[in-house]
């Protein structure tokens, strides 16, 4: 059976359409931004009963030190960054509460031959855009590479299908002041189809 990978916008789905070696072993979909839409879209598919795998592919943000514009991010956890409670001095994850989990495991094999940084991926249903949330971000989640808006939604639909999932991610820009003119989609697209080849 075939893996279905899931991106957020018709622009990375053309991107990952572009690099894959073998697009008879994938189907490619688009789910809509952010990780309700991106649930919602994924489980309907699975519901057909006809992938053996989900992959979430698009482009993100880096911390700042942790990578780089153009890097590969590949994910060894997705984690949803506001699943919990926010208290003015820490966070206290869902899991702490009892009501589940904020992370998801990512499932190695689906991306052994993707070279890249290996780590941990943030979901959040808004784009970072001030410094002072992004370095928030950075000291709540030392093991964050980067942040995007889908990979726990996916993930969410994947696991309750009982089927592996994985996250690969390209840097189009550095988390934190929304400076759209530092952004470099093009090159970020290129990255993804680079790095979704070795899939
Ligand atoms: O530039 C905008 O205003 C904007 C607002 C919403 C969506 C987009 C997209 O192009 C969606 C693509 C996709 O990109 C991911 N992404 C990229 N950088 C970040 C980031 O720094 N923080 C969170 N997500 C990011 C995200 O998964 C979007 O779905 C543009």
């Amino acid at each position: 059976m075939p893996t279905l990978i899931v991106c957020a916008v018709d622009a990375e789905a053309e991107a990952v359409r572009a690099g894959l070696a073998d697009p008879g072993r994938f189907s490619v979909m688009t789910s809509g931004v952010g990780p309700a839409a991106a649930a919602a879209s994924t489980a309907t598919a699975l519901a057909r009963g006809e992938y053996d795998a989900v992959v979430n592919a698009g482009v993100c943000g880096a911390f700042q030190g942790r990578a780089d514009i153009g890097d590969t991010l590949i994910a060894v956890r997705t984690a949803a960054a506001d699943l919990g409670v926010d208290l003015a001095d820490q966070f206290q994850p869902l899991d702490e509460l009892g009501f589940g989990s904020m992370t998801v495991d990512c499932d190695p094999s689906l991306t052994e031959g993707v070279e890249g940084y290996r780590g941990d991926i943030l979901t959040l249903t808004s784009i970072t855009g001030t410094a002072d949330k992004g370095l928030l971000l950075t000291n709540r989640f030392p093991a964050a590479l980067g942040e995007a808006m889908e990979g726990f939604g996916v993930a969410t639909a994947a696991r309750q299908a009982g089927l592996p999932f994985a996250e690969v991610r390209t840097v189009s820009n550095f988390v934190g002041d929304r400076d759209v003119a530092g952004w470099d989609w093009k090159g970020a697209f290129g990255a993804l189809t680079e790095a979704v080849s070795r899939l």
